[in-house]
């Protein structure tokens, strides 16, 4: 095994916050390039119940870290009682082969919650135009019915990029999407360029793995709906998505894709015929609750990650034809949008969510990021839609509350 010699402070270079400009895929291997200081030090970080401030990073690709031995990383405060004593906690990119992020922290009390301004000021850009990415799910269904290259389901996603005339308090941000009890919020620094760091916020529904000695546990979401505020219709509309064919086809694809990938792994594995219906405060999702046993205890949570990462919940399936389709018709770099954000321990146990309703916050702009599943019987206006109503929790939690 590898010892860790990637100790680097902030060691992404080349990431830009994605916007129009030409994608960016930074690729600098951090041993034979590493990377100016980025100075994350105090800045603060929050998961789900959990907020401290940045002690060290330390930056390498999932699967640099997966081999390496990041004892000397782990802090070693196993007496203190705070959720996040003895844990390093991370976040890794939509591109497996780029950089991701491993933290420290220093625990803080959570700051009060602030409401959002009702009408934040701004001006938006579309990425692409609402038009353009029909016209993406409809050449990408196409596709999938032509049965090229044997293609069965893309992740298409589309971005809404704001400039606001006051600054934006991205740990606000987060507090606020906390609201929601069904989702794991969080604000995450990211290392850049300028000396004003980029924060990743944002509120998950989906759990990617958890792991406890050989217990492990996953909860793929795919297939989803737009609630609504009158109770019937509601429900209504959920039960129409448990049955929808389309939806539960493209629900499939992501629990075959994960049963395939943990089976070796495992000694036994449950994962139900049917999905559930699972909610957030603004969306119906179709969810499977997949739970198992490893044959060995202390199989680290990274290895397990970097073999299911990215799943077909957000890239497709297969996954480099899928691939190929995203760098095709998405027109900015998902970054961090679409990878996955958690924690580890020195028991080689954590938690690690798939990081969707997300923005890359810098000040005085904010990028938003939401796919949908396109499977062959995927229409335009029903993707348009359901990535408008993704953007909803977001919007509200900056203070843009105008319909798109
Ligand atoms: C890719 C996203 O959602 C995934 C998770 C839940 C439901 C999904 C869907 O119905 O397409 C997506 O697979 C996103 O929110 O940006």
């Amino acid at each position: 095994m590898q010892v860790l010699n990637i100790d680097i402070e902030g060691a992404q270079t080349a990431s830009s916050a994605g916007r129009s400009a030409p994608k960016t895929h930074p690729k600098t291997h951090p041993e034979t390039h590493p990377a100016p200081e980025a100075g994350l030090s105090g800045c603060a970080f929050l998961l789900g119940q959990d907020f401290g401030e940045i002690t060290k990073t330390y930056t390498a690709t999932l699967a640099q870290f997966a081999t390496c031995d990041l004892t000397q990383a782990i802090p070693d405060d196993g007496h203190e009682t705070a959720p996040q004593a003895g844990r390093l906690f991370g976040v890794f990119p939509f591109d497996r082969t780029d950089q991701g992020h491993l933290y420290r922290l220093s625990p803080k009390a959570t700051p009060a919650q602030v409401a959002a301004d009702e009408a934040v000021s701004h001006s938006l850009t579309r990425l692409p135009e609402t038009q353009g990415f029909g016209a993406s799910v409809d050449a990408v269904a196409q596709k999938i019915n032509a049965g090229d290259g044997g293609l069965k389901k893309v992740v298409l996603a589309r971005s809404l990029v704001y400039d606001t005339d006051a600054p934006i308090d991205p740990v606000q941000v987060a507090l606020r999407l906390s609201a929601d009890r069904h989702v794991t919020s969080y604000c995450v620094p990211l290392p850049g360029e300028s000396a004003a760091p980029r924060w990743l916020v944002g509120a998950t529904p989906e759990l990617l793995l958890s792991k406890q000695g050989a217990a492990i546990r996953s909860h793929p979401l795919a297939g989803s709906a737009r609630r609504q505020s009158d109770a019937s219709a509601d429900a209504a509309v959920g039960q129409a998505l448990l049955t929808s064919e389309k939806d539960n086809i493209e629900h499939r694809v992501v629990v075959e894709y994960i049963h395939d990938v943990l089976t070796p792994y495992c000694r036994s594995l449950k994962v139900p015929d049917q999905p559930q219906l699972d909610r957030t405060a603004t969306m119906w999702h179709l969810g499977t609750a997949i739970s198992g046993v490893l044959k060995e205890a202390d199989t680290p949570v990274l290895a397990l990650l970097r073999d299911l990462h990215p799943t077909p919940a957000v890239a497709g399936f297969p996954l480099a034809a899928a691939l190929a389709q995203i760098d095709a018709q998405e027109p900015f770099a998902r970054d961090f949008y679409a990878g996955t954000l958690g924690w580890l321990d020195g028991d080689n146990n954590g938690a690690w969510h798939v990081t969707l309703r997300c923005a890359v916050i810098a000040q005085h702009s904010a990028q938003l990021f939401a796919g949908a599943g396109i499977v062959g019987a995927s229409k335009a206006a029903d993707e348009i839609a359901e990535t408008r109503a993704k953007f909803g929790a977001m919007r509200l939690a900056l203070g843009i509350c105008e319909r798109l």
